[in-house]
């Protein structure tokens, strides 16, 4: 990722993406305390468009907020640097990630509570899951890593040390040849994917697992709203890994992940062991959206001038 030209926003500034560097004594490097996001920018018809850009950066600054992180930058500052960035690396569509660290002012576990370093980046991301998982669904294997407890870390806030969890899940399922890893909650609940939210169909209907240990996804919420136009009863309640198996239909959810369908969890084939028809219809929509082809949902793009 390090050698590649372009730029980089850092700190108030574009840089080089090759200058784009901190120091290895890096507070953030050392103790994991730090917030970041996952935006995409599509291309449409009228330019590239960042996707509900203002609710990733209030996302960014409320895992801040709950970290105890001054961010040095205002809300307009971080959503102007996604449009210089885009602009300068002249991408049509992107993935960019903001991110916020403590520096290199001191070590110890107490950071430098002054020296809040932040970047936006971006870059040319395709399916994050594989073009053949977006369409023919993707295997997933329930974690024996358990999800944050609600009191241990901050699962509210995207925090990068939230992800050593989540690199351990994903790294024993992608080690046993599955695609994905999804994990359960203290209690045995499903919580979430490494990196995604996990939707459910059963006759019809949508099932979502609470929000108590899953990051409040976004694009979970994008899903929601489009399943409620599509006249789809959506229930938040929690799951049980036997209530995926019986399932009708399953997929993820992310920035990244966009709508994954899943084909499969530990072995057993989610309903016909493909892409259902309701999670197509969805996930139809959600690139018609994200691609600036649906008039009625406008108000989530940031066009790109
Ligand atoms: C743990 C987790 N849960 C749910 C989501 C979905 O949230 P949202 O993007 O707002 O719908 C993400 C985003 N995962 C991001 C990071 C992926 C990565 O590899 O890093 C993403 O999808 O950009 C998570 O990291």
């Amino acid at each position: 990722m390090a050698d590649r030209d372009g730029f980089i926003w850092y700190d108030g500034k574009l840089v080089d993406w090759r200058d784009a560097t901190t120091h290895v004594l890096t507070h953030t490097l050392h103790y994991g305390m730090g917030v970041f996001e996952g935006v995409r920018a599509y291309e449409t018809p009228k330019g590239p468009a960042i996707f509900r850009l203002q609710d990733h950066t209030d996302r960014l600054f409320r895992s801040a907020k709950i970290l105890g992180m001054d961010l040095p930058f205002s809300k307009d500052d971080i959503n102007q640097a996604h449009l210089d960035v885009v602009k300068a690396n002249k991408l049509q569509s992107c993935y960019f990630r903001p991110m916020a660290f403590y520096g290199s002012g001191k070590l110890g576990v107490a950071p430098k509570k002054d020296d809040v370093r932040i970047i936006v980046a971006a870059w040319p991301w395709g399916a994050y899951l594989g073009e053949e998982g977006l369409e023919k669904g993707i295997r997933v294997k329930t974690s024996s890593f358990t999800r944050h407890h609600v009191n241990i870390t901050m699962c509210k806030a995207k925090a990068n040390g939230n992800y050593m969890n989540s690199i351990l899940a994903n790294n024993e399922a992608t080690a046993d040849g599955y695609d994905e890893a999804l994990l359960l909650d203290v209690d045995g609940f499903v919580a979430e994917g490494s990196g995604e939210n996990i939707f459910i169909v059963r006759k019809g209907k949508l099932y979502t697992p609470d929000l108590t240990s899953a990051l409040e996804g976004i694009t979970r919420d994008t899903v929601v709203q489009i399943a409620q136009e599509q006249g789809l009863e959506i229930i938040e309640k929690r799951i049980t890994r036997d209530e995926v198996y019986s399932a009708d239909e399953a997929f993820f959810t992310g920035t990244a992940a966009e709508v994954t369908p899943i084909r499969e969890l530990d072995r057993r084939a989610i309903g016909e062991g493909s892409r259902g028809p309701i999670t197509a219809a969805i996930q139809q929509k959600y690139f018609n959206i994200v691609k600036g082809l649906d008039a009625e949902h406008e108000h989530w793009l940031t066009y790109v001038k």
